[in-house]
C-alpha cells in the first residue's frame, strides 16, 4: 500500500526550514486552536446557569482583547502559514488553529484522499446529527485535496451533495476524497463521509467539478498574491 502523507492545508507538515520562532508560534496557535475547538463545544452543550455563562463570555471578551490588538487585513496571509509549503493553520476544515475545524486529518492512500474527524455538537443540524452544511463543507475539502493532490489544483464551481442517511455527531468519521475525471481545465471528483466503524455504508456523498484558475483570473483574483 502506497501511503503519503500529505496536509496541504494543516500546520503539522511543510516547510522543514522554518525558524524556531515560527515553529514555536504555529506551536502556540494549535494551542489556541484546541482551546477554541473545547470552548465551542462546551458552550453548545453546557447547561450552566445564566451567571456562569454571562462570567464566562466576559472572560472571553477580556482575553480577545490582547489578541485584537494586532490582527491581519483580509488582504494578507497568515504569517505562520506557508502556502506553498502546504501550511495553512487557520483553514475552517483542517487547520490546527482554527476553533471552526473539527480538525480533519486526511492524506494520501493509494491515489484516494482518506480522512478522519468527529463532529461534536456545534455542529447539530437535525437534532444529535450533523448539519447538512457541514458535510458539504467537509466533502468539498476532501475533493479539493484530491483535485490538489493529484496535480490538478482548481476552484469549485459544482459541487452536488447527495444525503443518505444522517451523519451522527460525537461518532469518528471517516471521510474519501478522489478524482474520477480530468478534462482539460476540468476535474471532477468524488467523495464520501461514513463512519468510522461502518465505512461501507455512506452516509453522504458529493460530485465535484473544479476549474484550474487561469493566469489572467488569479491576477484579478488576488493580484500578485496570494
Ligand atoms: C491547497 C488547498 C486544498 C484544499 C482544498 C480546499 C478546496 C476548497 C475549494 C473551494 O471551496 S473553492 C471556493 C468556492 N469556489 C469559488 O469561489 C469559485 C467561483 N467561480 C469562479 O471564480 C470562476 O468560475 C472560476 C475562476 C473558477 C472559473 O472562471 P473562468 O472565467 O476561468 O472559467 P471559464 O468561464 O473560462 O470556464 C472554464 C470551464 O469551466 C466550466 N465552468 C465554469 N463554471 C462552471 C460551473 N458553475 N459549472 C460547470 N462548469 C463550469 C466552463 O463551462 C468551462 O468549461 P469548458 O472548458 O469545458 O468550456
Amino acid at each position: 500500500m502506497t501511503k503519503r502523507s500529505y496536509h496541504p492545508t494543516d500546520g503539522r507538515t511543510g516547510n522543514g526550514a522554518a525558524s524556531d520562532a515560527i515553529r514555536e508560534r504555529r506551536a502556540a496557535i494549535e494551542d489556541l486552536g484546541a482551546a477554541l475547538r473545547t470552548l465551542l463545544q462546551v458552550s453548545a452543550s453546557t447547561e450552566a446557569g445564566a451567571d456562569e455563562i454571562r462570567l464566562a463570555a466576559a472572560e472571553l471578551r477580556r482575553v480577545t482583547g490582547p489578541l485584537a490588538a494586532s490582527v491581519r487585513t483580509r488582504a494578507q496571509q497568515p504569517s505562520a502559514d506557508d502556502l506553498l509549503g502546504g501550511i495553512r493553520m487557520y483553514n475552517p476544515v483542517s487547520g490546527t488553529g482554527s476553533g471552526l475545524a473539527p480538525p480533519v486529518d486526511a492524506e494520501v492512500v493509494d491515489g484516494v484522499v482518506v480522512g478522519t474527524c468527529t463532529l461534536g455538537l456545534a455542529y447539530e443540524g437535525p437534532p444529535t446529527y450533523a448539519h447538512g452544511g457541514v458535510s458539504a463543507l467537509l466533502l468539498d475539502h476532501m475533493l479539493g485535496y484530491a483535485t490538489t493532490a493529484s496535480g490538478h489544483p482548481g476552484m469549485t464551481v459544482e459541487l452536488t451533495t447527495r444525503y443518505r442517511a444522517p451523519v451522527p455527531l460525537q461518532t469518528p468519521l471517516r471521510l474519501t476524497g478522489r478524482v474520477t475525471e480530468v478534462l482539460t481545465r476540468k476535474v471532477i471528483a468524488h467523495g464520501t463521509i461514513a463512519t468510522a466503524a461502518d465505512p461501507d455504508t455512506v452516509l453522504v456523498e458529493a460530485t465535484g467539478t473544479f476549474v484550474a484558475i487561469r493566469p489572467e483570473k488569479v491576477r484579478a483574483l488576488w493580484g500578485s498574491g496570494p
